[in-house]
This record gives structure tokens, C-alpha cells and sequence, in this order.
């Protein structure tokens, strides 16, 4: 490494001295704590992400400052990759050792050691470029601020700072500006409010719908979200947005809102009442990558019929695998094709088993993987097209380039043989929602705008869609424990094999119920053990929850519960 450089990243490193005493680690989503202890972090993360531009023939890469749905004193920051998705696994030990470094001689040996090991040209013609965004936390300011010193103390890297966003708008941004094309936030309005009338268009003719259920009322949390649905809506015809909780009343940040306090507490909102009786509403987190839906169902207390994200996978694998069917029909054209889409579904172990029966029964090919949605995406990227949701709310589709590429031409077909018909229409409509569902990674916005298309396309009102399944009765409990790095788990997370003894223990418990099922992992962004259970009762996945939790206690002993 020249020695200007070397000299660059000692003097500007001196500058955000690391907190003392503290162990950040970048988890499930990057780095999260309280913001006053992240200016050293931030930094850092900006020299990571230019060397890891540099790394990838100096592709765009976006370092976005959010603590998401965490609560509006924390910040965070994490790193997307040249495709949009997350960063790559392989680099988060580096990032966990660069945040952690204890001094600018200490952080210069591990950069010097990196970029050899991994080869990074320093050097090169081009400069690294990385976009920046925040979201509406005060502390976001000076963080950026961070994130550019660190990212100009590599020679010749260059920040280009796109303001407030939501996390999916950099996310998309990245991916747009690494395959060349338009990137602004206008371009991401554009092709969502386009491809979404492009759908509305399609609507069938016969198609019923309820004066009330023109209606959608939004809670952006207070924060980045529905300032920007309140942009976007001005763009969408046909569809009536009031948004609530933007910020702009004085509510505070996830305080009482967003879609994790409504998927967790299962209550309503700030911001609603019983006067919203019926009304179909949604729920965006901090910082708009997840999205829940609910109706009030009486007036008589505060608790919700939730939509979660497992219901919202349902309605878009119905919708795609009847598009499929209507495109593959043999008999109506003479163009018929071979090709089979591969159309894959994949959940998480916290899936409620009602909608993983429910898919099943469709006939769709249902996988499992460990919790955190950069497992999710990697899996249903395998597919042609592959549905993927959290069951908090944060969750998209993956097209494959060869499928888009035999279904733009099967559309070429199609309209030269017989336009207009429901085959080519089907053609047009996945098309149209490959472009409306931000590929890169889960958001709200898009997500929302593929609800309210697809309701509208099958005349659905809430309660419908609601009525899809009837979930399982659940329960999830925290243990705090001495050492949570002592559970060890196989199969998706569902099997616990260490410590010894207590999967079986589990088996006995969870035996004791009728539609029983349990299972305890590690939290990846929390200092816990977190405990699932479900089973035909409230009563009983409450007890059954119970039980699981003592016995972590017993296996692992605890510190308090
Ligand atoms: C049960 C649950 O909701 N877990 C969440 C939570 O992860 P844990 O590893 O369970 O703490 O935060 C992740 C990041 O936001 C999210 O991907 C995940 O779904
Ligand atoms: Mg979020």
C-alpha cells in the first residue's frame, strides 16, 4: 500500500476514536446501537464499502444509516451489494473486525492484511463509488457525515449522497446504476407508478369491487416511508391513499406505529381507532422494507385481524401461479412453449404452519431456510421465479434474467398471433410485476402496490384475503441466558442440536398438543434465545411456549427471564 494512503488512514482514522468498552457486531442486519456510540463504526463502514467496490471492478455499492423499526435514538448502517442485495456473508467477519479495531495502527495492519488477502487493487484506474442514504433519524446527519470521511480516505473513492431514502429506494438505486439504467428516485416513482397502471389496466372487465375497499389507509411509522407514499400516491390513479404517521404531526419515530409494533402487539396503531372499522389499512416499519396489512374488527377493543407477511406471500403465489396457468394453456393459439417455469416459495421456520399447509395444498414447492432474509433471497434466486417472505412483513419476488427474457419474447409471440388475449395479458401482467416488485430486496412500497393490484384483480376485499387460512394460534417468548452461542441449531433452525437432550425434552412437550409445534434459536440482533410455539389454542401454543422456555432455562441456566 502507498504510503500516502497509509498516511491518509492514519490521520483521518485518529479522528473517530472507537467506543470504549463496547462489541459491535454486524449481525442479521448490519451494525445496530445506540447512535452517540456509531460515529467510529459509520466510518469504518465507509472504508469498507469502498474497498469493496474496488474489489468488484469498482461496481456501485450502497451504505445505507437506518436502525429500521429499532427505536428512534439507535442507528445503524449497513452495506448493498453491486446486485442490490445484502453484502456478501464472507465479508462480515472483516466488517466485525474493522468495527472493532482498537486503534488507527490497529485498523491500518487489518486493512493492509485484506486487501492482500483478497486482493484488492488500490490502485486502479477507476475510483470506488458508493451511494449514501439515510433515514429520518436526526443522528442520520452526522453520520453521513462519518460515512464520507471514511469513504474519501481511500484515494480517489467517490460518495454520492442520495439524501433520505427508504432502504429499498438505495437497494434499488444500486442495482439500477450497476445494469446502467435510469436510478434517480424519480426513475424508482416512475417505474412503480407505471408498472402498477400497467396492471390496473389489466384488470379483467368482470372484476367487482366495493365502494369502501377503494379506501387504503397507511401508518408510515413516522418515518422515511410515508413521507415518500405521500409522493408516490400523487402518481397512482384508481387507488385512494390516505397516509397517517408521517412524521409530520409530531409523532415520534416507531413510538406505538409501524408495522413490528402491529405485527407484534397485534393492536392498532396510533393514529386509529374504531372509527377505521372495516377499512383496509397497512403498516410500514422505520424505514420501509417491511409491510404488514390489517383491518379493525370491532369496536369494542383495540386488537386487529393482522395480514402478515405469510398471507401476503399467499396472495402473490396465487395470483402468479394462476398467470402461469392462464399463460401455459394449451389449445387456445398455435403458440404453446415447453419451457415450465420453476416457481419456488420460501419461508422461514416462524411461518405460521396454516399458510405453509395452505401453499402446500396449491401444489407449490414450499423451502425452509434460517431466519434473515439474505438466506431467504439467496434460496429464491435459485428459482425462475421465487416468493419470499418474512413472516414480520419483509419479503419480494425474484425473476431469473432467462425466465424474463422467455417471457419477453413469448410476449412478442403472443401479440403477433393473438393480441389481446387472456394468454398475452397473463404475459403482460408477470412482466408488469417484475417491474413493480423491487428485486433487490423487500419493500414496502412496491410490496403495497402488488397488494392493492392484485386485490383489485380478483375483486378481494380485506376480509377475503383474510380468510385465505386461518392462522394457528402462536406465541413467541424471549429467555435471556448466560450463553445464547450454546444452542446450536439444524434443518432450517427448526431442530436444536446442542445442548444435548433438549430437542427431545421439546419432543415431549410438544406432543402434549394437538397441531403442536416448537422450536428455540438464537436472535441474531438481540442477546436472547428466542422461543416459538403454536398449536390449536391460544391457551395451549401459550402454555406449550411456557414449557419450551423453562426448559431453556433448565438446559442453559439464566440469568434472569
Ligand atoms: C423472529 C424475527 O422476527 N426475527 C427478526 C430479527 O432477527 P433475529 O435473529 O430473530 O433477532 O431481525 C431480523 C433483522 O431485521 C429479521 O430478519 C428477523 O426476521
Ligand atoms: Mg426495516
Amino acid at each position: 500500500m502507498k504510503e500516502q494512503q497509509q498516511s491518509l488512514l492514519l490521520s483521518s482514522s485518529a479522528r473517530f476514536p472507537p467506543p470504549q468498552g463496547v462489541r459491535l457486531s454486524y449481525g442479521t442486519a448490519g451494525f445496530r446501537a445506540d447512535a452517540g456510540l456509531l460515529q467510529s463504526t459509520v466510518y469504518r463502514v465507509g472504508i469498507l464499502a469502498a474497498l469493496r467496490s474496488l474489489k468488484l471492478d469498482c461496481s456501485v455499492i450502497g451504505l445505507m444509516i437506518t436502525a429500521s423499526h429499532n427505536k428512534e435514538s439507535d442507528n445503524g448502517v449497513k452495506i448493498a451489494d453491486p446486485s442490490g442485495g445484502m453484502l456478501s456473508q464472507h465479508w462480515e467477519p472483516f466488517a466485525d473486525a474493522l468495527a472493532n479495531a482498537p486503534s488507527p495502527q490497529h485498523l491500518l495492519h487489518l486493512i493492509i492484511e485484506f486487501v492482500e488477502k483478497e486482493n484488492i487493487p488500490l490502485e486502479g484506474a477507476m475510483p470506488a463509488q458508493i451511494l449514501l442514504g439515510r433515514d429520518t433519524r436526526p443522528s442520520g446527519e452526522s453520520l453521513l457525515e462519518a460515512a464520507k470521511q471514511g469513504i474519501s480516505s481511500i484515494l480517489g473513492a467517490v460518495a454520492i449522497d442520495m439524501g433520505i431514502v427508504t432502504t429499498p429506494q438505495l437497494h434499488w438505486m444500486v442495482r439500477a446504476r450497476n445494469k446502467g439504467v435510469k436510478a434517480s428516485e424519480l426513475d424508482y416513482f416512475e417505474q412503480l407508478s407505471s408498472s402498477f397502471r400497467c396492471l390496473m389496466d389489466l384488470i379483467p372487465s368482470g372484476s367487482t369491487f366495493n365502494e369502501v375497499d377503494y379506501k387504503l389507509v397507511v401508518d408510515g411509522a413516522n418515518g422515511v416511508g410515508g413521507e415518500k407514499l405521500e409522493v408516490l400516491k400523487k402518481r397512482l390513479d384508481g387507488l385512494a391513499i390516505e397516509v397517517r404517521n408521517s412524521g409530520k404531526d409530531g409523532g415520534v419515530l416507531n413510538e406505538g406505529v409501524g408495522a413490528d409494533y402491529v405485527q407484534k402487539e397485534k393492536v392498532v396503531p396510533r393514529g386509529f381507532s374504531s372509527q377505521d372499522i372495516g377499512i383496509r389499512c397497512a403498516s410500514l416499519d422505520g424505514d420501509a422494507d417491511r409491510l404488514v396489512y390489517f383491518s379493525v374488527p370491532s369496536e369494542s377493543s383495540s386488537k386487529i385481524d393482522l395480514v402478515d407477511g405469510d398471507k401476503m406471500l399467499s396472495l402473490f403465489a396465487v395470483f402468479i401461479k394462476e398467470q402461469l396457468s392462464i399463460l401455459n394453456k394449451e389449445g387456445h393459439t398455435d403458440v404453446n412453449s415447453d419451457y415450465q417455469p420453476r416457481l419456488g416459495v420460501i419461508q422461514t421456520a416462524y411461518a405460521n404452519g396454516a399458510s405453509t399447509d395452505y401453499l402446500r395444498r396449491l401444489g407449490l414447492e414450499v423451502l425452509f431456510t434460517p431466519t434473515g432474509v439474505k438466506y431467504l433471497h439467496e434460496k429464491a434466486a435459485e428459482y425462475d421465479i421465487g416468493i419470499y417472505f418474512e413472516a414480520n412483513g419483509h419479503g419480494t419476488i425474484v425473476f431469473s434474467e432467462s425466465f424474463l427474457c422467455w417471457l419477453e419474447s413469448r410476449n412478442y409471440e403472443l401479440s403477433s398471433v393473438v393480441k389481446g388475449s387472456e394468454q398475452q395479458k397473463a404475459a403482460l401482467r408477470l412482466l408488469a410485476v417484475s417491474k413493480l416488485i423491487n428485486q433487490a430486496v423487500g419493500d414496502a412500497l412496491s410490496g403495497l402496490l402488488l397488494v392493492e393490484a392484485i386485490l383489485r384483480h380478483m375483486g378481494w376485499s380485506i376480509h377475503r384475503w383474510t380468510e385465505l387460512y386461518q392462522d394457528l394460534p402462536s406465541r413467541q417468548l424471549k429467555v435471556k441466558v448466560v450463553d445464547r452461542t450454546a444452542v446450536v441449531t439444524a434443518n432450517a433452525e427448526t431442530v436444536a442440536v446442542r445442548p444435548p437432550g433438549i430437542q427431545e425434552a421439546i419432543n415431549a412437550e410438544t406432543a402434549k398438543y394437538p397441531q403442536g409445534r416448537s422450536f428455540i434459536r438464537p436472535s441474531g440482533t438481540e442477546d436472547v434465545i428466542r422461543v416459538y410455539a403454536e398449536a390449536s389454542t391460544q391457551e395451549a401454543a401459550d402454555s406449550l411456549a411456557n414449557s419450551v422456555a423453562k426448559l431453556v432455562d433448565q438446559f442453559l441456566g439464566f440469568s434472569s427471564s
